[in-house]
């Protein structure tokens, strides 16, 4: 098989790219465009939507979902404003938007992006085949317009790329399944609001879901968590002052508690899906009328035929810091046996975003995908020729969780930073204490937290909470990837009145 970059060969039975991407969300979309930038001839195997569950079930509809009620919630705090606010959210408006921004459930407004770029998109569930093949199953698409229905087997020059992502994880609880639980897809496509509703998980997905349906119009709104606050990756502030807000309006927290069984207490008829009740592990029982399950997410490995390269199903699959999958069994060297096969590190197998576990965040898929096209475009650091490297895995990894207020962090909580061998010494200060705040509005919360690493008096974690403090992390970000001494950090001077001058008083406090 010979061919030159740019093109695309088939021999009747096997299609040939230099690239094949499984998986058309953001991480897959982003490798094929800028690999085919590069000037790559790239296929993009895709069985659902480009855009993938971040535009139609994840990220975008989530967030337009929060936005009426976080600016409602803005405006009441802002004296002049508040009074304006006179009617109710208005629910039907909200899912109306949410419609647009999902392009009513159609990927046409994604897939140019890619097609401008000279990609071929397949649509069809993807299998490997073997050391860098594809077959794709055509029959298994949601656009069969865009098929006919054939088998595909597509063949690799250069690089397969595993792009697959997650879906929703669902808890082996008796009579769980049967109650038919939402997951994110039914939260977010959702087109009513309960009167109640249980959330199971208070990680990102249960904390927003529960506060934008809270301020949809859900009456009552129960989160059990099984570990002993919220968002409990992060900081133990955050989820603690997020917990308080939920509280104040509205949105029971039951920490540290597990559901043991769920049932529905009658038949569903055409309208009604009949009250589903929960029992805790304390005997408690919740009853409400839908039950959204956010306990994490599956990576979409299980019929991607891992198998057939030496790799397991079921599993994220792992990489190393290049995003090459770890373990792929290699081709069989000349000169051995027929058979004959070693397991070890192949160079043709990358796998980003949610599908290798490392960081199941958007942004963090887009930035693997601009690693590999590079890697496999042959692009090298300018300064020391070397292969490009995952660099903001490693502690760098910049998170926002929507709620009201919001939680912005990025690198190590002061006790993973502890847990990692670092002397650290923490700072913080309230968000509001600044004059930025003020005027922001009144009764504002929050705190800017620093962990700071004594040895080298460099940031190697920071945490926001408050309200719109989303936008004072990438500084934080910069700060710590970066790894700027906190004495050159200190001629970083904020703007006044700005929320950043926390940046200022955690300085001050630290001691500068
Ligand atoms: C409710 C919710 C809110 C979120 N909000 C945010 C947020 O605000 N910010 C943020 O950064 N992250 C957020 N996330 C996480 C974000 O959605 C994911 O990190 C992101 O979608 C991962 O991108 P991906 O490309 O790796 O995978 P995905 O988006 O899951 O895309 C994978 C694609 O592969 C396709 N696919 C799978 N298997 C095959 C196969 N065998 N053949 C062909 N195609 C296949 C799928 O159909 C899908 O299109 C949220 C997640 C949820 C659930
Ligand atoms: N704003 C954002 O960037 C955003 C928003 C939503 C999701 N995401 C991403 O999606 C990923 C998945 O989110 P998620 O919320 O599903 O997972 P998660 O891992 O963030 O949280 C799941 C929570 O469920 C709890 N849990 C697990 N099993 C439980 C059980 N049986 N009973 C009660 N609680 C249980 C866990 O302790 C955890 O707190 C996140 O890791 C995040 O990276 C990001």
């Amino acid at each position: 098989m010979s061919g030159t970059d740019g093109t695309t060969e088939t021999d009747g039975a096997t299609e040939t790219f230099d690239v094949v991407v499984i998986g058309a969300g953001p991480a897959g979309e982003v490798a094929a465009g800028r690999m085919a930038e590069a000037g790559l001839s790239v296929a993009v195997v895709e069985h659902e939507r480009v855009g993938g569950e971040c535009s139609f079930w994840g990220c975008m509809p989530s967030k337009t979902l929060l936005r009426p009620g976080d600016v409602i919630a803005a405006a009441r705090r802002v004296p002049g404003a508040a009074g304006a606010v006179t009617g109710e959210l208005d629910t039907a408006a909200a899912f109306a938007r949410r419609d647009e921004i999902v392009g009513g459930f159609s990927d046409e407004g994604q897939v140019p992006w890619l097609r401008d770029r000279g990609v071929t998109i397949i649509r069809g569930r993807g299998r490997l085949a073997g050391r860098r093949l594809v077959d794709v199953d055509t029959t298994k698409t949601v656009v069969p317009a865009e098929s006919d229905g054939k088998p595909r087997r597509l063949a690799a020059r250069r690089a397969v790329v595993l792009a697959t992502g997650t879906s929703a994880v669902r808890p082996p609880i008796p009579g769980l399944a049967e109650v038919e639980p939402w997951d994110n897809r039914s939260a977010t496509g959702a087109t009513t609001v309960p009167r109640r509703m249980v959330v199971l998980g208070g990680g990102a997905v249960g904390t927003e879901l529960a506060q934008g349906f809270r301020r949809l119009g859900v009456a009552e709104v129960t989160i059990v968590e099984g570990q002993s606050r919220l968002l409990a990756h992060e900081e133990p502030f955050a989820g603690e002052e997020v917990a308080k807000a939920f509280e104040a309006e509205g949105i029971t927290v039951r920490a540290g508690r597990k559901v043991t069984a769920a049932r529905r207490q009658a038949a569903a008829t055409d309208e009604h899906r009949g009250p589903v009740v929960v029992t805790l592990d304390d005997g408690d029982e919740i009853e409400a009328d839908e039950i959204l399950v956010a306990v994490g997410r599956h990576p979409a490995t299980d019929d991607l035929g891992l198998e057939t390269v030496g790799l397991t199903p079921g599993r994220p699959v792992e990489v190393d810091d290049h995003l090459r999958a770890v373990g792929v069994r290699t081709a069989t060297k000349a000169g051995a046996g027929a058979g004959t096969e070693e397991s070890g590190q192949d160079d043709w197998l990358f796998a980003i975003g949610d599908v290798n576990g490392r960081a199941l965040l958007t942004h963090m898929g887009k930035y693997q995908g601009r690693l590999v096209a590079d890697i496999v475009a042959g692009r090298r650091d300018a300064g020391t020729g070397a292969e490009p490297v995952e660099v903001a895995g490693a502690g760098a990894i910049p998170r926002v969780t929507f709620t009201d207020p919001q939680v912005a962090a990025v690198g190590l909580t002061e006790a993973a930073a502890r847990d990692a061998g670092l002397r650290v010494r923490a700072v913080s200060v309230p968000t509001s204490g600044v004059a930025g705040s003020s005027v922001r509005g009144v009764g504002l919360v929050g705190t800017s937290h620093l962990v700071v690493d004594e040895e080298r008096r460099v940031i190697v974690g920071a945490t926001f909470t408050g309200q719109d403090v989303q936008e004072l992390l990438h500084s934080a970000t910069i700060a710590v990837v970066a790894e700027i001494p906190l004495d050159v950090l200190w001629h970083a001077v904020p703007p006044f009145p700005t929320v950043s001058e926390v940046w200022l008083r955690l300085l001050e406090t630290y001691g500068l």
